[in-house]
């Protein structure tokens, strides 16, 4: 199988850079759903922008390429040994030339092996069967929706939602309480395969299999195609909208699996895929290795514009984000804007009516512009003044430019009892692991998109007060510790839209320095130059948290479905 390596070798570009066709498709509906001109409006046309941007420069989709993890079926005879062998040697190969972040990490050492290879990854599933080609699928999920993955064990008693039986009634209750438990963390809108029954391993694996499915098939069991149905008409109704601004659309997919169980269990697990849902296969020939064909519908040319009734909506800054998703390229001679999507492109932020329990915007400084709703763009540049940091309010949209530095888990662990290498007063703490690419000229960054915030909030707060940090960026948001910290220091928390790699690594224009290389490309702290950084404040100096508000807004939504619905 001389053409076997180079096989994966496409399979895994092709599934890291082009979203397929049937998330396209479903990112569209959802886009029909949502007001362009709200948080989450804009945040899906970014997201769009962003699709565009990876298909066309055959770039990464979300800097975090997951734990890649295949399934191969193989005819009897087929060396898997040697297949094996060749699949390591994609990885490596992928890996080096920037498709893949590093991230394969010793969970003992943390040290990063640099290659993606380790124990344990890439994962690997072989199984034979009667067929004479060779069936390969990979998925690339992320960490941070692995991490919003849940599992129940019924009977249970469950927030919001009560008691949750062993039968169809309780895993109906159980879905909508992983739904609403991810929040925008997993980056919302998302796609959630379940697994119900199993051991505890083999029920998650059951789950991620429902992830292989094509998003617009129909379940061959007719009571979990209803549940499906079900899920799909309500999980919606949970406001909890894209990155969990709030809004119409926060699920875009849901897929149930059944197995046998023992008679003391009864699980039902849950497998949340973020919206940057990258998964791809092929059938490959098993004499020569080549690919015979794909198994999913490529991405291009599927536009993620979603037709929506005509809405007087400002278009973004910059070649609309509907001509570049829906040419699903960005045209050669594209400048990309600098004020990007999150921004309308009369200098308007998003209209979002005021933030429920917020006050209105307090006068704007000499570099904002009010938009209609009472958000604002806001430009600052680094460092930045307590006075500008207290001015803003949740809801405005700041847009930065100057030196930020990536930080999070290892770099945020290491400054709790360490200096910081660099002067941080005034500065910004970007919750971001690049991937990174070196050649004579320097470090360049190929993917640069938020991680999830919450991860920090053991640290945030003393982090900010103990080195004047004056704003925190990331995705997902951060609790009540960091909220009293930015009031008492005067801080604000940024959230950028999540999986938007391609979209932040534009807005980079030079990689400064790094620090802490020994923490891996991933986690050590890049200094880096920035033009036009859009992001939103959700979180202020005055106590206000857009993430608490939604967090609250929709347990009182998930409250409404306790009631039985299957009998
Ligand atoms: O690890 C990252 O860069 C992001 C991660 O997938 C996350 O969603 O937090
Ligand atoms: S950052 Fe968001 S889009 Fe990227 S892998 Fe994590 S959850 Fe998915």
């Amino acid at each position: 199988m001389q053409h076997f390596e180079e096989s994966i070798y496409n399979l895994i570009v092709e599934t890291s850079t082009n979203l397929p066709g049937d998330v396209r498709r479903a990112v569209a509906k959802g886009r029909a759903l949502e007001d362009r001109a709200t948080r989450s409006g804009l945040a899906l046309t970014t997201i769009a922008q962003n699709i565009g941007m990876a298909e066309h420069q055959v770039s990464p989709i979300c800097q975090d390429t997951g734990m890649p993890t295949f399934i191969i079926h193989t005819p009897v005879g087929v060396n898997q040994i040697e297949m094996k062998k060749d699949i390591h040697s994609a990885i490596i190969r992928a890996t080096k030339n920037g498709k893949l972040r590093p991230n394969s990490v010793d969970s003992l050492t943390g040290e990063n092996s640099g290659d993606n290879l380790g124990a344990g990854t890439p994962v690997i599933h072989f199984e034979q069967w009667e067929e004479e080609g060779i069936d390969v699928r990979l998925i690339l999920k992320g960490g941070g929706c692995e991490n919003k993955n849940i599992q129940y064990s019924l009977p249970a008693e469950l927030e919001g939602l009560g008691k949750a039986g062993r039968d169809l009634d309780g895993i109906r209750k159980c879905i909508l309480h992983a739904v609403y438990q991810a929040q925008g963390q997993g980056c919302s809108a998302g796609f959630i395969g379940v697994g119900i029954g199993g051991d505890r391993t083999t029920g998650y694996e059951l789950a991620k299999k429902q992830l292989f499915r094509k998003v617009e098939d129909v379940n061959t069991n007719a009571d979990l195609g209803k549940l499906e149905d079900y899920i799909m008409e309500n999980a919606n109704k949970l406001g909890i909208g894209t990155m969990g601004f709030g809004g119409e659309v926060t699920l875009l997919g849901c897929k149930i699996g059944v197995m046998n169980r023992l008679p003391a269990s009864f699980f039902v697990s849950v497998a949340y895929n973020c919206w940057a849902f990258r998964r791809q296969g092929i059938l490959v020939h098993p004499a020569t290795g080549d690919i015979k064909e794909w198994l999913y519908e490529s991405g291009t040319g599927i536009s993620v514009e979603g037709e929506q009734a005509p809405q007087p909506v400002a278009e973004p800054v910059g070649i609309a984000a509907a001509d570049r998703a829906a040419s699903g390229i960005v045209p050669e001679d594209a400048t990309i804007p600098a004020a990007p999507a999150i921004v309308s492109g009369t200098g308007e932020a998003a209209s979002e009516p005021a933030v429920p329990g917020h006050g209105a915007a307090s006068e704007p400084t000499a570099a904002a512009s009010t938009g209609s709703g009472g958000s604002r763009e806001v430009r600052l540049s680094t460092p930045i003044s307590e006075e500008d940091i207290r001015s803003l309010r949740v809801g405005d949209v700041v847009i930065l430019s100057g030196e930020m530095h990536t930080g999070r888990d290892a770099l945020h662990k290491y400054l709790m009892d360490h200096d910081t290498p660099v002067d941080l007063n005034g500065a910004v703490i970007y919750h971001c692991g690049p991937v990174m690419l070196k050649d004579d000229e320097g470090w360049h960054v190929k993917a640069a998109g938020p991680t999830t915030s919450i991860r920090e909030e053991p640290y945030q707060g003393d982090i900010i007060k103990k080195f004047g940090i004056r704003a925190v960026i990331g995705k997902g948001g951060m609790g009540p510790k960091t909220l009293k910290a930015l009031g008492e220091h005067g801080g604000v928390y940024l959230n950028a839209i999540g999986g938007a790699a391609q979209y932040y690594a534009e807005c980079i224009k030079k990689v400064n320095a790094v620090d802490f290389m020994e923490f891996g490309i991933p986690e050590a702290m890049w200094h880096l130059q920035v033009e036009g950084f859009a992001a939103i404040v959700t979180m202020d100096a005055h106590g206000n948290s857009l993430h608490a508000d939604v967090e609250k807004d929709s347990a009182a939504k998930l409250a409404q479905f306790r009631e039985p619905v299957f009998k």
